[in-house]
Protein backbone atom coordinates (compact mmCIF):
# COMPACT_ATOMS: atom_id res chain seq x y z
CA UNK A 1 0.00 0.00 0.00
CA UNK A 2 1.15 3.39 -1.32
CA UNK A 3 1.82 6.27 2.25
CA UNK A 4 -1.35 8.90 1.63
CA UNK A 5 0.78 11.38 -0.67
CA UNK A 6 2.83 9.07 -2.74
CA UNK A 7 1.93 9.91 -6.31
CA UNK A 8 0.67 7.18 -8.72
CA UNK A 9 2.66 6.96 -11.88
CA UNK A 10 1.01 7.47 -14.77
CA UNK A 11 2.11 7.65 -18.30
CA UNK A 12 3.04 10.59 -19.86
CA UNK A 13 1.18 12.18 -22.54
CA UNK A 14 1.51 13.15 -25.94
CA UNK A 15 0.46 16.88 -25.92
CA UNK A 16 -0.56 19.21 -29.26
CA UNK A 17 -0.19 22.88 -27.36
CA UNK A 18 -1.70 25.58 -29.87
CA UNK A 19 -1.05 29.11 -29.03
CA UNK A 20 -0.25 31.33 -31.11
CA UNK A 21 1.82 33.39 -29.01
CA UNK A 22 5.60 32.00 -28.68
CA UNK A 23 6.09 33.38 -25.49
CA UNK A 24 2.93 31.80 -23.94
CA UNK A 25 4.30 28.26 -25.70
CA UNK A 26 8.03 28.42 -24.68
CA UNK A 27 6.60 28.67 -20.94
CA UNK A 28 4.10 25.84 -21.18
CA UNK A 29 6.09 23.87 -23.16
CA UNK A 30 9.12 23.90 -20.28
CA UNK A 31 6.22 22.85 -17.90
CA UNK A 32 5.20 20.11 -19.71
CA UNK A 33 8.35 18.79 -20.29
CA UNK A 34 9.16 19.02 -16.79
CA UNK A 35 6.46 16.99 -16.10
CA UNK A 36 7.64 14.25 -18.77
CA UNK A 37 5.38 14.70 -21.56
CA UNK A 38 5.91 15.13 -25.05
CA UNK A 39 4.84 18.27 -26.69
CA UNK A 40 3.89 19.34 -30.77
CA UNK A 41 3.13 22.97 -31.06
CA UNK A 42 0.78 24.69 -33.27
CA UNK A 43 0.80 28.56 -33.63
CA UNK A 44 -2.39 28.66 -35.88
CA UNK A 45 -5.71 27.10 -36.35
CA UNK A 46 -4.66 25.35 -39.64
CA UNK A 47 -1.48 24.32 -38.03
CA UNK A 48 -3.11 22.43 -35.49
CA UNK A 49 -5.63 20.44 -37.48
CA UNK A 50 -2.56 19.36 -39.86
CA UNK A 51 -0.64 18.42 -36.20
CA UNK A 52 -3.77 16.31 -35.06
CA UNK A 53 -4.13 14.51 -37.94
CA UNK A 54 -0.38 13.13 -38.61
CA UNK A 55 -0.14 13.11 -34.55
CA UNK A 56 -3.24 12.03 -33.19
CA UNK A 57 -2.36 13.37 -29.53
CA UNK A 58 -3.42 12.17 -26.13
CA UNK A 59 -4.66 15.56 -25.23
CA UNK A 60 -4.48 19.26 -26.64
CA UNK A 61 -3.92 22.31 -24.82
CA UNK A 62 -5.85 25.22 -26.91
CA UNK A 63 -5.70 28.83 -27.04
CA UNK A 64 -8.96 30.44 -27.53
CA UNK A 65 -7.87 33.98 -29.70
CA UNK A 66 -6.06 33.18 -32.63
CA UNK A 67 -5.51 35.64 -35.88
CA UNK A 68 -8.08 33.77 -38.69
CA UNK A 69 -10.10 30.99 -37.09
CA UNK A 70 -10.31 31.10 -33.13
CA UNK A 71 -10.29 28.05 -30.97
CA UNK A 72 -13.82 27.57 -30.78
CA UNK A 73 -13.45 26.84 -34.70
CA UNK A 74 -10.52 24.50 -33.80
CA UNK A 75 -12.09 22.55 -31.28
CA UNK A 76 -15.15 22.35 -33.46
CA UNK A 77 -13.22 20.93 -36.14
CA UNK A 78 -11.34 18.28 -34.29
CA UNK A 79 -14.52 16.79 -32.80
CA UNK A 80 -16.13 16.63 -36.26
CA UNK A 81 -12.95 14.77 -37.34
CA UNK A 82 -13.13 11.83 -35.07
CA UNK A 83 -15.31 9.38 -35.57
CA UNK A 84 -16.34 7.56 -32.61
CA UNK A 85 -13.00 8.87 -30.82
CA UNK A 86 -12.60 11.73 -28.00
CA UNK A 87 -9.12 13.32 -27.82
CA UNK A 88 -9.90 15.56 -24.47
CA UNK A 89 -9.48 19.33 -25.40
CA UNK A 90 -8.28 21.84 -21.94
CA UNK A 91 -8.59 25.50 -23.69
CA UNK A 92 -6.34 28.31 -21.79
CA UNK A 93 -7.21 31.70 -22.21
CA UNK A 94 -7.07 35.20 -21.00
CA UNK A 95 -10.94 35.70 -21.48
CA UNK A 96 -12.71 34.75 -18.27
CA UNK A 97 -15.93 35.47 -18.85
CA UNK A 98 -18.78 32.77 -18.36
CA UNK A 99 -20.25 32.97 -21.74
CA UNK A 100 -16.41 32.40 -22.73
CA UNK A 101 -16.18 29.55 -20.74
CA UNK A 102 -19.94 28.10 -21.80
CA UNK A 103 -18.79 28.43 -25.59
CA UNK A 104 -15.48 26.67 -25.02
CA UNK A 105 -17.30 23.47 -23.50
CA UNK A 106 -20.12 23.58 -26.20
CA UNK A 107 -17.38 23.64 -29.69
CA UNK A 108 -16.29 20.53 -28.05
CA UNK A 109 -13.84 21.36 -25.10
CA UNK A 110 -13.78 19.49 -21.95
CA UNK A 111 -12.29 21.74 -19.55
CA UNK A 112 -11.21 25.67 -19.51
CA UNK A 113 -8.39 27.12 -17.69
CA UNK A 114 -7.87 31.40 -17.23
CA UNK A 115 -4.76 32.47 -18.10
CA UNK A 116 -1.88 32.83 -16.60
CA UNK A 117 -2.28 28.90 -15.38
CA UNK A 118 -0.65 28.32 -12.23
CA UNK A 119 1.96 25.48 -12.47
CA UNK A 120 0.10 23.24 -9.65
CA UNK A 121 -2.99 23.99 -11.53
CA UNK A 122 -1.85 22.93 -15.01
CA UNK A 123 -0.22 19.67 -13.43
CA UNK A 124 -3.28 18.90 -11.56
CA UNK A 125 -5.67 18.87 -14.78
CA UNK A 126 -2.59 16.63 -16.50
CA UNK A 127 -2.67 14.19 -14.23
CA UNK A 128 -6.77 14.12 -14.04
CA UNK A 129 -6.29 13.76 -18.30
CA UNK A 130 -3.55 10.72 -17.24
CA UNK A 131 -5.70 9.10 -15.12
CA UNK A 132 -9.15 9.33 -17.78
CA UNK A 133 -6.45 8.46 -20.47
CA UNK A 134 -5.47 5.48 -18.66
CA UNK A 135 -9.01 4.05 -17.66
CA UNK A 136 -9.56 4.94 -21.88
CA UNK A 137 -6.58 2.73 -22.94
CA UNK A 138 -8.16 -0.11 -20.66
CA UNK A 139 -11.34 0.34 -22.42
CA UNK A 140 -9.73 -0.10 -25.66
CA UNK A 141 -7.82 -3.27 -24.47
CA UNK A 142 -11.04 -4.96 -22.75
CA UNK A 143 -12.88 -4.20 -26.44
CA UNK A 144 -9.93 -5.67 -28.10
CA UNK A 145 -10.10 -8.88 -25.90
CA UNK A 146 -14.08 -9.41 -26.02
CA UNK A 147 -13.63 -9.09 -30.23
CA UNK A 148 -11.61 -12.00 -30.18
CA UNK A 149 -13.94 -13.61 -27.44
CA UNK A 150 -16.71 -12.74 -29.93
CA UNK A 151 -14.59 -13.68 -32.87
CA UNK A 152 -14.09 -16.93 -30.97
CA UNK A 153 -16.82 -18.04 -29.93
CA UNK A 154 -18.70 -17.36 -33.69
CA UNK A 155 -15.86 -20.06 -34.97
CA UNK A 156 -16.70 -22.79 -31.79
CA UNK A 157 -20.33 -22.14 -32.40
CA UNK A 158 -19.91 -23.05 -36.33
CA UNK A 159 -17.51 -26.14 -36.00
CA UNK A 160 -18.45 -29.25 -34.73
CA UNK A 161 -16.25 -30.55 -32.15
CA UNK A 162 -15.82 -34.17 -33.52
CA UNK A 163 -14.57 -33.93 -36.95
CA UNK A 164 -13.33 -30.12 -36.71
CA UNK A 165 -15.53 -29.57 -39.76
CA UNK A 166 -18.40 -26.67 -40.15
CA UNK A 167 -21.74 -27.88 -38.39
CA UNK A 168 -25.34 -27.41 -39.17
CA UNK A 169 -24.99 -23.99 -38.38
CA UNK A 170 -21.92 -22.81 -40.50
CA UNK A 171 -22.84 -24.97 -43.15
CA UNK A 172 -26.76 -23.49 -43.20
CA UNK A 173 -25.25 -19.61 -43.38
CA UNK A 174 -22.46 -20.54 -45.53
CA UNK A 175 -25.33 -22.14 -48.11
CA UNK A 176 -27.40 -18.98 -48.56
CA UNK A 177 -24.96 -17.53 -49.39
CA UNK A 178 -23.49 -19.68 -51.91
CA UNK A 179 -27.13 -19.69 -53.61
CA UNK A 180 -27.16 -15.81 -53.55
CA UNK A 181 -23.24 -15.95 -55.29
CA UNK A 182 -24.33 -18.29 -58.17
CA UNK A 183 -27.85 -16.56 -58.46
CA UNK A 184 -25.48 -13.60 -59.52
CA UNK A 185 -22.89 -15.21 -61.30
CA UNK A 186 -25.44 -17.62 -62.93
CA UNK A 187 -23.07 -20.28 -62.79
CA UNK A 188 -23.96 -23.97 -61.37
CA UNK A 189 -24.45 -24.91 -57.86
CA UNK A 190 -23.90 -28.70 -56.57
CA UNK A 191 -24.79 -29.25 -53.16
CA UNK A 192 -24.05 -32.96 -52.26
CA UNK A 193 -25.61 -34.89 -48.78
CA UNK A 194 -23.87 -38.39 -48.39
CA UNK A 195 -24.75 -40.58 -45.21
CA UNK A 196 -22.58 -43.92 -44.09
CA UNK A 197 -24.05 -46.87 -44.94
CA UNK A 198 -25.17 -49.50 -41.74
CA UNK A 199 -23.74 -47.11 -39.30
CA UNK A 200 -25.63 -48.42 -36.62
CA UNK A 201 -24.30 -51.82 -36.89
CA UNK A 202 -20.56 -50.35 -37.17
CA UNK A 203 -21.46 -48.56 -33.74
CA UNK A 204 -23.07 -51.50 -32.36
CA UNK A 205 -20.29 -53.66 -33.03
CA UNK A 206 -17.14 -52.10 -32.62
CA UNK A 207 -18.55 -49.48 -29.59
CA UNK A 208 -19.03 -45.33 -30.40
CA UNK A 209 -15.16 -44.95 -29.84
CA UNK A 210 -14.64 -46.21 -32.72
CA UNK A 211 -17.68 -44.86 -34.19
CA UNK A 212 -16.41 -41.54 -33.51
CA UNK A 213 -13.01 -42.16 -34.71
CA UNK A 214 -14.18 -43.24 -37.77
CA UNK A 215 -16.20 -39.68 -38.45
CA UNK A 216 -13.25 -38.40 -37.99
CA UNK A 217 -11.87 -40.42 -40.82
CA UNK A 218 -14.26 -39.63 -42.93
CA UNK A 219 -14.47 -36.21 -42.07
CA UNK A 220 -10.61 -35.55 -42.94
CA UNK A 221 -11.13 -37.77 -46.30
CA UNK A 222 -13.96 -35.33 -46.92
CA UNK A 223 -11.43 -32.27 -46.21
CA UNK A 224 -8.33 -33.50 -48.66
CA UNK A 225 -11.06 -34.34 -51.38
CA UNK A 226 -11.94 -30.34 -51.15
CA UNK A 227 -9.16 -28.91 -53.72
CA UNK A 228 -11.04 -25.98 -54.75
CA UNK A 229 -11.19 -22.93 -52.09
CA UNK A 230 -15.02 -22.44 -52.13
CA UNK A 231 -15.80 -26.44 -51.80
CA UNK A 232 -17.31 -26.54 -48.70
CA UNK A 233 -17.55 -30.25 -46.31
CA UNK A 234 -19.63 -29.89 -43.25
CA UNK A 235 -21.04 -32.23 -40.83
CA UNK A 236 -24.29 -31.99 -41.29
CA UNK A 237 -25.46 -34.28 -38.11
CA UNK A 238 -25.10 -38.11 -36.71
CA UNK A 239 -23.45 -39.70 -39.38
CA UNK A 240 -23.95 -37.28 -42.17
CA UNK A 241 -22.11 -35.06 -44.17
CA UNK A 242 -22.73 -32.43 -46.86
CA UNK A 243 -20.62 -30.95 -49.34
CA UNK A 244 -21.33 -27.26 -51.04
CA UNK A 245 -19.62 -26.81 -54.39
CA UNK A 246 -19.47 -24.03 -56.11
CA UNK A 247 -18.84 -23.70 -59.93
CA UNK A 248 -19.53 -27.17 -60.10
CA UNK A 249 -21.93 -28.08 -62.89
CA UNK A 250 -24.12 -32.23 -63.14
CA UNK A 251 -21.15 -33.91 -64.67
CA UNK A 252 -18.56 -32.37 -62.34
CA UNK A 253 -20.73 -33.39 -59.37
CA UNK A 254 -21.17 -37.03 -60.42
CA UNK A 255 -17.40 -36.77 -60.88
CA UNK A 256 -16.53 -35.96 -57.32
CA UNK A 257 -18.65 -38.38 -55.95
CA UNK A 258 -17.41 -41.24 -58.30
CA UNK A 259 -13.96 -39.82 -56.62
CA UNK A 260 -15.39 -39.91 -53.21
CA UNK A 261 -15.99 -43.24 -53.57
CA UNK A 262 -13.34 -44.72 -55.60
CA UNK A 263 -10.96 -43.04 -52.35
CA UNK A 264 -13.15 -44.72 -49.65
CA UNK A 265 -12.88 -47.80 -51.53
CA UNK A 266 -8.92 -47.65 -51.67
CA UNK A 267 -8.72 -46.66 -47.71
CA UNK A 268 -10.98 -49.37 -47.39
CA UNK A 269 -12.03 -48.64 -43.69
CA UNK A 270 -13.04 -51.97 -42.27
CA UNK A 271 -17.10 -52.58 -41.83
CA UNK A 272 -17.49 -55.55 -40.08
CA UNK A 273 -21.44 -55.56 -40.24
CA UNK A 274 -22.09 -53.86 -43.69
CA UNK A 275 -23.95 -56.06 -46.24
CA UNK A 276 -22.90 -54.76 -49.24
CA UNK A 277 -19.26 -54.43 -48.67
CA UNK A 278 -15.96 -55.37 -46.13
CA UNK A 279 -15.34 -51.53 -46.03
CA UNK A 280 -17.22 -48.65 -44.58
CA UNK A 281 -19.35 -46.94 -47.68
CA UNK A 282 -21.80 -44.34 -48.43
CA UNK A 283 -24.52 -43.36 -50.15
CA UNK A 284 -25.05 -39.76 -51.41
CA UNK A 285 -27.59 -37.62 -53.14
CA UNK A 286 -26.83 -34.84 -55.74
CA UNK A 287 -28.61 -32.02 -56.73
CA UNK A 288 -27.69 -29.04 -59.42
CA UNK A 289 -28.66 -26.64 -60.30
CA UNK A 290 -28.39 -22.55 -61.56
CA UNK A 291 -30.37 -20.81 -58.82
CA UNK A 292 -32.64 -18.16 -59.93
CA UNK A 293 -35.13 -16.14 -57.59
CA UNK A 294 -36.98 -19.21 -56.65
CA UNK A 295 -34.46 -21.40 -55.43
CA UNK A 296 -33.88 -21.97 -51.42
CA UNK A 297 -31.88 -23.62 -49.52
CA UNK A 298 -34.57 -25.75 -48.19
CA UNK A 299 -35.78 -26.68 -51.98
CA UNK A 300 -32.10 -27.67 -52.26
CA UNK A 301 -31.63 -29.69 -49.33
CA UNK A 302 -35.11 -31.38 -49.61
CA UNK A 303 -34.17 -32.13 -53.28
CA UNK A 304 -30.49 -33.49 -51.86
CA UNK A 305 -32.19 -35.48 -49.40
CA UNK A 306 -34.68 -37.40 -51.79
CA UNK A 307 -31.66 -38.58 -54.16
CA UNK A 308 -29.75 -39.58 -51.13
CA UNK A 309 -33.01 -41.42 -50.67
CA UNK A 310 -32.99 -42.41 -54.00
CA UNK A 311 -29.41 -43.32 -53.60
CA UNK A 312 -30.22 -46.10 -50.33
CA UNK A 313 -33.26 -47.32 -52.19
CA UNK A 314 -30.83 -48.33 -55.32
CA UNK A 315 -28.49 -49.94 -53.14
CA UNK A 316 -26.46 -47.81 -51.16
CA UNK A 317 -22.79 -47.48 -51.83
CA UNK A 318 -23.53 -44.95 -55.01
CA UNK A 319 -24.70 -41.39 -55.44
CA UNK A 320 -27.33 -40.22 -57.10
CA UNK A 321 -28.74 -37.27 -59.14
CA UNK A 322 -32.40 -36.58 -60.16
CA UNK A 323 -31.13 -33.92 -62.92
CA UNK A 324 -28.68 -36.69 -64.28
CA UNK A 325 -31.05 -38.99 -63.88
CA UNK A 326 -28.56 -41.79 -62.81
CA UNK A 327 -26.78 -42.72 -59.91
CA UNK A 328 -22.56 -43.12 -60.13
CA UNK A 329 -22.62 -46.68 -60.66
CA UNK A 330 -24.60 -46.09 -64.47
CA UNK A 331 -22.02 -43.47 -65.01
CA UNK A 332 -19.26 -45.94 -64.69
CA UNK A 333 -21.10 -48.35 -66.78
CA UNK A 334 -20.45 -45.97 -69.37
CA UNK A 335 -16.83 -47.44 -69.49
CA UNK A 336 -15.13 -44.57 -67.68
CA UNK A 337 -13.23 -45.15 -64.97
CA UNK A 338 -13.31 -43.42 -61.82
CA UNK A 339 -10.08 -41.31 -60.57
CA UNK A 340 -8.73 -42.19 -57.39
CA UNK A 341 -9.06 -38.23 -56.43
CA UNK A 342 -9.49 -34.51 -58.10
CA UNK A 343 -6.32 -33.57 -58.47
N1 LIG B 1 -20.25 -42.97 -32.91
C1 LIG B 1 -21.15 -42.09 -33.30
N2 LIG B 1 -22.28 -42.54 -33.86
C2 LIG B 1 -23.19 -41.65 -34.28
C3 LIG B 1 -22.98 -40.27 -34.15
N3 LIG B 1 -24.05 -39.63 -34.66
C4 LIG B 1 -24.91 -40.58 -35.12
N4 LIG B 1 -24.40 -41.80 -34.89
C5 LIG B 1 -25.00 -43.12 -35.17
O1 LIG B 1 -25.25 -43.30 -36.54
C6 LIG B 1 -26.22 -44.36 -36.65
C7 LIG B 1 -27.16 -44.06 -37.78
O2 LIG B 1 -27.98 -45.16 -37.93
P1 LIG B 1 -29.19 -45.21 -38.92
O3 LIG B 1 -29.79 -43.84 -39.06
O4 LIG B 1 -30.09 -46.31 -38.48
O5 LIG B 1 -28.58 -45.52 -40.32
P2 LIG B 1 -27.58 -46.65 -40.79
O6 LIG B 1 -27.39 -47.73 -39.78
O7 LIG B 1 -26.32 -45.97 -41.22
O8 LIG B 1 -28.33 -47.26 -42.02
P3 LIG B 1 -28.47 -46.69 -43.47
O9 LIG B 1 -28.28 -45.20 -43.38
O10 LIG B 1 -29.84 -47.04 -43.90
O11 LIG B 1 -27.42 -47.35 -44.29
C8 LIG B 1 -26.91 -44.45 -35.29
O12 LIG B 1 -26.52 -45.66 -34.65
C9 LIG B 1 -26.36 -43.26 -34.53
O13 LIG B 1 -26.21 -43.52 -33.13
C10 LIG B 1 -21.76 -39.84 -33.52
O14 LIG B 1 -21.49 -38.64 -33.33
N5 LIG B 1 -20.89 -40.78 -33.12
Amino acid sequence: MLPPNTPIALPPLRILLVDDQEATRQVLVAQLHAAGHAVEQADSAESALTLFRQHAPDLVLLDVEMPGHDGYWVASQLRASEAGGWTPIIFLSSLDQDHNLWQAIESGGDDYLVKPVSGTVLQAKLRAMQRLRRMQNRLIELSDELRVANEQLTRISHEDALTGLPNRRGFDLRLQQEILSAQRDQTPLTLVLCDIDFFKGYNDTLGHVEGDACLQQLGQLLRSLCRRPRDYPARYGGEEFALILPGTPRSGAMTFARALLRTLELKAIPHPCSSIAKHLTLSGGITTCVPDKTSSAEGLLRRADEALYAAKSRGRNCFFSFEMQMDTREQRGNGRLPPASLA
